[in-house]
């Protein structure tokens, strides 16, 4: 693993540890399992758009610059599907071997998939509200140690920055979690998309330009974000944050994360009509476990 550096580039991964060549778990999967192929889970997504399955317990986002009456089910208008846990096909991704086995690293063996995501990020409309805030990830989990937690981050196509990459601030998984609230932005703010408002504006900033089935897998304290789609296309990812069996819950009142928590509940109110009352809750009901054994989570 590279020091000093709070994210990989699995293919980059691969070669610092003398395995195959860059594009290797894309085209020639060295555990001869399942092969890795993005669009496997295009298909599936686009399904799910056509509303011609639906499956438990996902949640379908869309764009803030669309309203409630232009919206028809279909892959334009999903900005981001969540919570993925009992989709069979989309969930095939957290159980990959080629992935679980460098998030073995940062969880040890007791691995839980925590939250789902497959993210299609509209073309801008202009009000740049396709942007996502620089934010740590950590804001919305109510379980530590943070350094159990991972982030596995696959680009379903080529990503840079013209259709909004992840841009990244390198180091910053060795600071504390910053408090999180809404951006003042004049075109308008998705639902949840906190961001800190003060973080340095002389950090580097890295863009993380991605080949089609390249992984990232970052730290939930790194400070991150995407910026505009100015292409005509969605751009896709899908992700899945896990955590070692073995984490702590904590309590989230009288903390920065309090009012995430009271719009996440309110929101899986409002959806499932579960009455959770507390992060913690939410992810216990959530999380599923991909290898070795459920014990605290
Ligand atoms: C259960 C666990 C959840 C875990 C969360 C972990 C977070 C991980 C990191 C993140 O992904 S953070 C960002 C996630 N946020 C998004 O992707 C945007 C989510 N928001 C939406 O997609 C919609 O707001 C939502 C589908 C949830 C609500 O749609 P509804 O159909 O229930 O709302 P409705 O159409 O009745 O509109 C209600 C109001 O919301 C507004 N609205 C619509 N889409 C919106 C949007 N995207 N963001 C904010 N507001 C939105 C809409 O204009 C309207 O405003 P008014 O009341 O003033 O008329
Ligand atoms: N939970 C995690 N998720 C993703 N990457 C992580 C996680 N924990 C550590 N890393 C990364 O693994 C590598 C080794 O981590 P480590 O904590 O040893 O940091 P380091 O950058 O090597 O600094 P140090 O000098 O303190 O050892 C670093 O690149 C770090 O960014
Ligand atoms: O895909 C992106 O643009 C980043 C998403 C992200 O960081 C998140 O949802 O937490
Ligand atoms: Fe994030
Ligand atoms: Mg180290």
């Amino acid at each position: 693993m590279e020091r000093g550096r709070a994210y990989t580039r699995l293919n980059t991964l691969l070669q610092h540890l003398g395995g195959s060549s860059a594009g290797a778990v894309t085209a020639h999967p060295t555990s001869g399992a399942a092969k890795f192929q993005p669009q496997q889970f295009q298909v599936q997504f686009e399904r799910i758009c056509r509303e011609e399955v639906k499956p438990l317990g996902l949640m379908l986002m869309r764009d803030v610059s669309i309203g409630k009456s232009e919206y028809v089910p279909c892959e334009k208008m999903v900005s981001k599907v969540q919570n993925f846990q009992e989709d069979k096909e989309l969930f095939r991704y957290c159980t990959l071997p080629e992935i679980l086995k460098y998030v073995e690293c940062f969880t040890g063996p007791n691995i839980m998939a925590m939250h789902t995501m497959l993210i299609n990020k509209p073309p801008d409309t202009g009000k740049k509200t396709s942007r996502h805030p620089l934010h740590q990830d950590l804001h919305y989990f109510p379980f530590r140690p943070s350094n159990n937690i991972v982030c596995a981050w696959t680009a379903m196509e080529h990503i840079d920055r013209k259709n909004g990459c992840l841009v990244v601030f390198p180091g910053t998984h060795k600071g504390t979690l910053k408090p999180h609230d809404y951006p003042q932005w004049d075109g308008g703010v998705n639902l949840m998309f906190h961001g800190i408002q003060d973080y340095d504006k002389n950090n580097t900033r890295v863009y993380v330009t991605m080949e089609k089935g390249d992984t990232v897998f970052f730290h939930p304290l790194l400070i991150h974000g995407s910026g505009r789609n100015k292409t005509e296309g969605f751009r896709k990812a899908i992700s899945c944050h896990f955590a070692a069996s073995d984490c702590k819950y904590i309590d989230v009142k009288g903390t920065s994360q309090e009012k995430i928590e009271k719009e996440i509940v309110d929101l899986t109110h409002k959806f499932y009509g579960l009455e959770t009352g507390s992060l913690k809750n939410v992810w216990t009901w959530k999380g599923r476990l991909v290898k070795g054994e459920r014990i605290s989570l």
